[in-house]
């Protein structure tokens, strides 16, 4: 696995080292002793998947608050889409800075985000399905959203946001001198 920070403060891309023969590659997907090597949350007791008919198709931002602050690990298992994370975390030098990164069927690329971080993706083709570990259980209680244009970010996309739910599409703005969201 070959570990490669990104601009944001705990936020690593992390790409496969395939071993080839005349079958395809055998690669390690995740170790856990190389994930607390490098600093990283390396325990996953919940991992999700979600698939999403549409190119133009977007999930989040999304967190949970307090205790419940997961780290998720981003993958692409069809298709291509766009992660996009915000840093949260108001002690955090990348403080409301954020990253989009590309991730597809193609690259096997996994993007590791940490706890404080909010986390969206948007499809840019058909048929998307991603699977992603997170740290954390499901705290519904906790939920907690930031909209993707909103002002303060200035997150800019490459192709038009066409299909998104309601809760999303509703967020609250983040309110100028409001206190951050994670210490
Ligand atoms: C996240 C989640 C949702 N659900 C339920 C709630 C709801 O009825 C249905 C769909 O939930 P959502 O609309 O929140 O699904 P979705 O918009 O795909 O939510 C996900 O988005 C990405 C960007 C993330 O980062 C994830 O952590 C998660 O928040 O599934 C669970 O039962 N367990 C879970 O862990």
């Amino acid at each position: 696995m070959i570990f490669e920070k990104t601009h944001l403060n705990g936020a690593w891309l992390i790409d496969l080292e395939p071993r080839g023969d005349h079958r395809g590659f055998f690669a390690r997907a995740y170790d856990t002793a190389e994930f607390a090597r490098h600093g990283l949350v390396a325990d996953y007791p919940q991992t999700n998947t979600s698939f999403s008919a549409f190119r133009g198709t977007l999930r989040g931002l999304h967190f949970q608050h307090g205790e419940a602050a997961e780290a998720k690990l981003m993958r692409c298992i069809r298709g291509t889409m766009l992660s996009i994370i915000v840093d949260l975390r108001g002690g955090s030098p990348t403080y409301l800075q954020h990253g989009l990164f590309e991730l597809s069927v193609e690259n096997r690329r996994q993007l590791y985000v940490p706890p404080g971080f909010a986390n969206a993706f948007l499809t840019l083709t058909d048929d998307v399905e991603v699977v992603y570990p997170v740290s954390q259980p499901y705290a519904p209680g906790a939920e907690g959203g930031v909209r993707y244009d909103d002002p303060r970010l200035g997150i800019r996309l490459p192709i038009e946001v066409t299909t998104i739910s309601d809760k999303d599409r509703n967020w609250p703005l983040l309110a100028e001198g409001a206190p951050p969201i994670f210490a």
